[in-house]
């Protein structure tokens, strides 16, 4: 499996212990993410995830921002992206199984470092579900 992950200035800690547990299970991760807390402005850090996602490049992405808001906004403008700002492991499930979400939007001014490992896990570990989901997602433009 491969992931790409970004971040803004206030992720680059969430970033960090997320990178950590996908390098234990083995996924291949791209970091767009800045590396530091020097701020800047999240959409230059979200575009490439979303290109990524866009074109088969990756299966998954991960976004952070303060509110997971900015960055969600910037990556649901691309093509076949379906971005879910989710801030409990129930909402990430869901997110999957309902919305066939191929990015996770992570708050990280509102949740933990453990709390966005756990919805990371619950996201990838989802399938969806697909039938009467499968419908309204198809009537998304752009979907
Ligand atoms: O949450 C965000 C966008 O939705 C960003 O992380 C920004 O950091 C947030 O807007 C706050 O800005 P600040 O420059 O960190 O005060």
């Amino acid at each position: 499996m491969k992931i790409a992950i970004s971040n803004d200035h206030a992720g680059p800690e969430y970033k960090f212990a997320i990178v950590d547990y996908l390098n234990s299970i083995g996924v291949e991760v791209t970091n767009y993410g800045t590396d530091t807390p020097d701020s800047v402005d999240y959409a230059d850090f979200g575009h490439p995830v979303a290109t990524d996602v866009e074109n088969g490049v990756v299966d998954f992405g991960i976004v952070i921002c303060g509110s997971g808001n900015g960055i969600s906004m910037t990556v649901n403008k691309h093509a076949g992206v379906r971005a879910a700002l989710c801030w409990t492991k129930e909402i990430a499930e869901l997110a999957r199984q309902h919305n066939n979400a191929n990015i996770l939007s992570i708050p990280a001014r509102y949740t933990s470092i453990q709390q966005a490992v756990e919805m990371v896990k619950t996201f990838l570990n989802t399938e969806f579900e697909g039938g009467r989901h499968a419908n309204r997602i198809a009537k998304i433009p752009c979907a």
